[in-house]
């Protein structure tokens, strides 16, 4: 018989949530699944388990996208957005992993591919967004946003973002992106920082190709971070080419708590009396 197994991941600097790791290990161990931690390479793993906040969510949909296995998060930071459940959960997030009894969600990534103009090219991918920065604060970024193949506008702010719709609630929204609801297929495009008229965030079909250019007259050159965790670079001359991916982050769900509920609670929405009942 093949032993079950589930990688667990935690947050690195949160006694809390190596016990609550501690606690899970033991029941699922119990319960006939064993648990391996991150750096495991070679176990046949079906989940990975995250505790920790947005940023443990990011580290561990590295691993979950790799072995093509869903992600559960459980919050243990400040913010959780990407996270399931809260830490009060320990007893469903037991009997889910242990029954696979939890339902399963799929989220679009981007392909980010970086050509230079010497012809190198650097890629990766993100869940978030690939947040395309200049290099030099002081000044903005020249960059040019073309989609399959023609040009939108050129900008000069302090870069761009390209997000998922999972993105779309992190730094696209702090640019003025729009909320995009998680099963909705789309990339979306914010300037951060324009300076000019046209400088509103852009909503993209999943099938198109979003290229930005470095523009020649750009003097320093962009870096390309992915997530907040993966940093590509590139010279003027560049172009930052992002696509839907073909391989998407699995989220596991334990808690039946729809995206709009996760919103108003994490963002702290003001909906009392939104119908006017009295119970609202
Ligand atoms: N000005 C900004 O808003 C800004 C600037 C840089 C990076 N970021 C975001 O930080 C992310 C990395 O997060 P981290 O946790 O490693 O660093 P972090 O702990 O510094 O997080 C930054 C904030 O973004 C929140 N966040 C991350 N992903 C989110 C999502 N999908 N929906 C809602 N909120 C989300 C986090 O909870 C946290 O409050 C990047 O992917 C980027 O989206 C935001
Ligand atoms: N297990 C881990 N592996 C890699 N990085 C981690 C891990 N745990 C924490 N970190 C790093 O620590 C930082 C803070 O972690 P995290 O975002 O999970 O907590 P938080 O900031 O309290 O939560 P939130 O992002 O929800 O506000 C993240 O940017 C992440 O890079």
């Amino acid at each position: 018989m093949t032993t079950r197994c589930v990688m667990i991941l935690s947050h690195v600097r949160r006694p809390e949530a190596a016990t609550y790791a501690e606690t899970v290990t033991t029941h699922l161990e119990r319960a006939g699944v064993a648990c391996v931690g991150p750096d495991d390479t070679t176990s046949p793993i079906e989940l990975v388990l995250a505790l920790g906040g947005d940023g443990t969510m990011l580290a561990a949909a590295e691993k979950a996208r790799a072995r093509d296995v869903p992600l559960l998060g459980v919050n243990f930071g400040h913010m959780g957005f990407l996270t399931d459940v809260d830490a009060d959960a320990l007893g469903s997030v037991i009997d889910a992993i242990a029954h696979r009894s939890y339902d399963v969600s799929t989220r679009m990534a981007l392909d980010v591919t970086l050509t230079r103009s010497d012809g190198t090219h650097s890629m990766d991918w993100a869940f978030n967004e690939a947040a395309i920065l200049s290099l030099m604060r002081a000044q903005p970024a020249h960059l040019g946003v073309g989609i399959d193949g023609r040009g939108i506008s050129t900008y000069g702010a302090d870069g761009v973002i390209v997000a998922t719709p999972t993105g779309s609630t992190a730094y696209s929204f702090s640019a003025g992106g729009p909320i995009v609801w998680p099963d909705v297929e789309a990339v979306v495009m914010a300037p951060v920082s324009a300076h000019g008229l046209f400088t509103r965030p852009l909503v993209i079909s999943p099938s198109s190709v979003l290229e930005v250019f470095v523009l020649p007259d750009q003097p320093s050159g962009v870096e390309v971070w992915c997530d907040g965790r993966r940093r590509l670079t590139g010279g003027p001359g560049s172009t930052i080419r992002s696509t839907k991916s073909r391989t998407p982050v699995r989220l596991a769900h334990v808690s039946d708590v729809p995206f709009s509920g996760r919103l108003v609670r994490k963002f702290d929405l003001p909906i009392k009396g939104w119908r006017m009942h009295a119970d609202d």
